[in-house]
């Protein structure tokens, strides 16, 4: 899946999909395409006479051409300059009011994701980038559904995939070479009274093998050192809060240990995001959602990328969510730093990772 369609001297080709259209996401998606315009060729997945609308109420000068997703299909992506950005066709069923959201929109938002998937495998595009989805809306139009990380893993055909979101902390925000903030995730969207049962060591032996061969190969480090949290508080306590350390992390650690994986643990959820430990990890590995994420939107919010880790192509997305009250006050209120950076990313994974 995802052969490259890059020719030498091309921009690589992003499939960018653009989200809730009653949140930020059409907006933060053609603002941020359009300052990359010279880096990447975004090609935005949409509803295309909306997004068309939009930007120029965004700005008269971004030019977007439509192309139905038939005539891709027909003859392939023409290869477009940066003097306009790409739009194929997915129309929405109801008209859009911004910080109003309508379930009967909801299977046109999946359709977008159903075109990127079916686009990487053709070959159009080198990787996708998302912006955020109303996860409640898709749901109201009846369709299951709890993220994107978990319907790619599905519609990809992928047993695991690992759900990391990265981005480098203020106070080292400007310094050479400023070490990324990654935390992944054991565990997804998932209700909390769940978690527990749904760590296993099978699992979290092959998330840390996931994480530590997708660090090597798409992000380029040689040796990723992983810190693992215990699930409990005080990691457990020797096990007079909690078993799970002892029952199930340690024994994954051992076993990723000796499959040659740098993981190491269980540490206490509240200690190890200190800079001591950090200093000494490309990635630590929580065990639930509200575990990881608080800690790393709190260091890095508003220019962290959320990446999916295990998937035969390269997927990256924004930190945060459809901001629906951002949206409702009209455009100019959100911020496309995050969607910047899951281009960026996007790119640097194509660059670390050729031969996808
Ligand atoms: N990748 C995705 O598709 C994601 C989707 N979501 C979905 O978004 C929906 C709303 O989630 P919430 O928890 O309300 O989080 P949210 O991130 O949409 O909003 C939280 C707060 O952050 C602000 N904010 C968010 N993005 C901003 C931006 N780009 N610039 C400036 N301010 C920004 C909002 O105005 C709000 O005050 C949920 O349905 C959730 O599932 C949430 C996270 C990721
Ligand atoms: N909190 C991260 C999040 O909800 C993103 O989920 P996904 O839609 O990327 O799976």
């Amino acid at each position: 899946m995802g052969a490259s369609n890059q020719s030498a001297g091309r921009r690589p080709v992003l499939a960018l999909t653009v989200g809730e259209p009653a949140g930020i996401g059409p907006e933060i998606a053609l603002r941020a395409a359009w300052q990359r315009r010279h880096e990447a060729n975004c090609v935005l997945l949409g509803d295309a006479a909306y997004l068309a609308m939009l930007a120029h109420d965004i700005e008269p000068a971004i030019r977007v051409s439509a192309l139905s997703s038939q005539a891709v299909r027909n003859a392939g992506l023409p290869y477009f300059g940066p003097d306009r950005l790409i739009a194929i066709d997915v129309p929405l069923a109801a008209h859009v009011v911004a910080g109003q959201l309508d379930h009967l929109n909801g299977r046109s938002v999946l359709a977008t994701l159903d075109l990127a998937l079916e686009g990487l495998k053709a070959g159009w595009f080198s990787a996708m980038v998302t912006a955020p989805l109303q996860k409640s809306t898709i749901n109201d139009a009846g369709i299951a559904f709890t993220g994107h990380t978990e319907y790619l893993a599905l519609h990809s055909g992928t047993e695991q995939v690992v759900m990391m979101l990265a981005g480098v902390p203020a106070q080292t925000l400007g310094a050479a070479a400023a070490p990324a903030l990654r935390v992944a995730l054991a565990t997804t969207h998932l209700p909390l009274q769940q978690v527990a049962a749904a760590l296993s060591v099978d699992g979290l032996l092959r998330t840390l093998t996931i994480i530590d061969h997708d660090l090597k190969t798409k992000f380029g480090l040689a040796a990723p050192r992983i810190l693992v949290c215990g699930l409990n508080p005080h990691a457990g306590e020797n096990g007079y809060l909690g078993r799970e350390e002892i029952d199930v992390i340690a024994p994954a650690l051992a076993a990723a240990q000796a499959a040659g994986i740098d993981a190491r643990g269980p540490y206490p959820a509240d200690t190890v995001f200190q800079p001591k430990y950090l200093q000494e990890a490309d990635c630590v590995l929580a065990m639930y959602h509200d575990q990881g994420l608080p800690v790393l939107k709190y260091a890095t919010f508003g220019r962290g990328v959320n990446i999916t880790l295990g998937l035969p192509f390269i997927r990256t997305s924004v930190d945060h969510g459809t901001a629906l009250d951002l949206a409702a006050q009209g455009l100019g209120r959100a911020d496309s730093g995050s969607m910047l950076a899951a281009i960026d990313s996007a790119l640097a994974m194509i660059a670390a990772s050729p031969t996808l």
